[in-house]
This record gives structure tokens, sequence and C-alpha cells, in this order.
């Protein structure tokens, strides 16, 4: 087996609005291989973004490991942690946050590492029924559509490790769908997923379930 994310005793803590710290995040570990899609569920305020943004370096915990790929990324600075989440690490945050004025293919072709044709990656919005709507603007696309966009960026470089963050909140059942597929398929080719939600139709693609009040109950 190969991890592609491991967390080692990550704490974090931080100040509320009277500077007083709080902790939530007091140790925690956790592990993904290739090929696994891990759901970490729990309440809202649980701590799942503070992880998922530890795991894609958007964010340094106070303590602890994070190695992505068998390396130990804790202390990247931002060039490299820039470099390590467009080689290596796929996002997707409950937001798409795509540039609204570029089209949805120029959105999934800004974030390619390679060269690529608009004919290639016309063929990856098809695989997620995105074909018709390449040329649209991403303002002009409904929620559904721009959280596809949004996978079919993440996923574009095929990633190692893919991170999801509440990636289905506000979506139909046909869009719902269409993510889980695409995590499924990425899944298969190699790639570790990790999906926060509370939403329970994870139990679908899930190999496993972490619940945030365990992992917060497990710290040593
Ligand atoms: N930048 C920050 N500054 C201060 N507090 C923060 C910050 N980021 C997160 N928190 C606090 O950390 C706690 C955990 O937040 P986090 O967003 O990780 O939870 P979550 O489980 O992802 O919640 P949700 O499901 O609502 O997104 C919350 O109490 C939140 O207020």
């Amino acid at each position: 087996m190969t991890s592609v994310l491991r967390l080692e005793n990550i704490a974090k803590s931080f100040a509320d609005e009277r500077g007083n710290r709080q902790i939530v995040l007091p140790g925690i570990s956790l592990n993904v291989e290739a090929g696994e899609i891990v759901w970490l569920r729990g309440e809202s305020g649980s701590g799942k973004s503070t992880i998922l943004n530890i795991a894609g370096l958007l964010s340094t915990p106070d303590a602890g490991k994070v190695w992505i790929n068998g390396n130990d990324r804790t202390n990247a600075s931002s060039r490299t942690a820039s470099l390590v989440r467009s080689s290596e690490i796929g996002m997707v945050f409950q937001s798409s946050n795509l540039l609204p004025e570029l089209t949805a293919l120029e959105n999934v072709l800004l974030a390619s590492r390679q060269p690529m044709t608009r004919a290639t990656v016309t063929e990856q919005l098809e695989c997620f029924g995105l074909g018709a709507v390449a040329d649209r603007q991403a303002k002009r696309l409904s929620g559904g559509q721009q959280q596809r966009v949004a996978f079919c960026r993440a996923l574009i470089n095929e990633p190692l490790l893919l991170l999801a963050d509440e990636p289905s909140s506000g979506l139909d059942a046909p869009n719902t769908e269409a993510i889980l597929e695409a995590m499924r398929t990425s899944a298969n080719s190699g790639c570790g997923v990790l999906v926060a939600s509370h939403d329970q139709l994870f139990q679908q693609v899930a190999h496993r379930q972490l619940p945030m009040q365990e992992l917060l109950l497990e710290q040593k």
C-alpha cells in the first residue's frame, strides 16, 4: 500500500474574537492510501475544513507532520506548497472558486501543467457532461455545472491526492451522481481521495469512514 496523505499528530488552534485560543485539532492522525476514498464526516465546526486546508498545504499546523506521497511537506515554503498542489494534489471546495469571466474550458486549461489542446480539455469536460457548455463563461453556468467544472479542473493533472470539502452542497441528484462517479473513477486510477462532508451520500463511494468524533478522541 502507498500512502498519499499522512497527517501525524496534527494540532491547530485559532484565536477567537476575545483573543482566547480555541483548540480545533488537538493532535489528530490519519492516513489515505492510493486508490482509497476516505470520508471524513462530522458536524459543522468539528474541524473538517481545517484538516483539508492543512492537507492541501493551504494552512500550517501548530504541531505535527504532513506527509504527501511520502514526502514531509510540513514546513514547505509557499512556493513549494504551490508546486506540490499543482503537481500532486487536486482540490475541490464547497464553492467552485472558478474564475467567473473565463469559460469552463479556460478555467480547466489554466490549471493544466502540461500544454493541452482545447480538444483534449473539451474531451475531459465531456466526461463530466459539460461538452455543450465548454465555451460558456463560468458565471453563466449553474451551481452544479460549476462544481463539475471544478472537479474537472482538480483532476486535469491526474493528481495522486484529491481533497474535496463539502463538494455536494446544494447539488441536485444528477450533479451529485456526476461527482461521485468522478471520485470512483479517480480512485480506480490510483488517486487517494479525502472527502469532508456531513452528507450521508458519501457512504455509497467511501472505502472507509473517519468520524471526526473518533479522530478527536484517538489523539495520542
Ligand atoms: N481562520 C480561522 N480563524 C478562526 N477560527 C477558525 C478559522 N478557521 C476555522 N476556525 C474555527 O475552527 C473550527 C472548525 O472549523 P472548520 O471550518 O474546520 O469546521 P468544519 O467541520 O469544516 O465545519 P463546516 O462543516 O461548517 O464547514 C470552527 O469553530 C471555526 O470557527
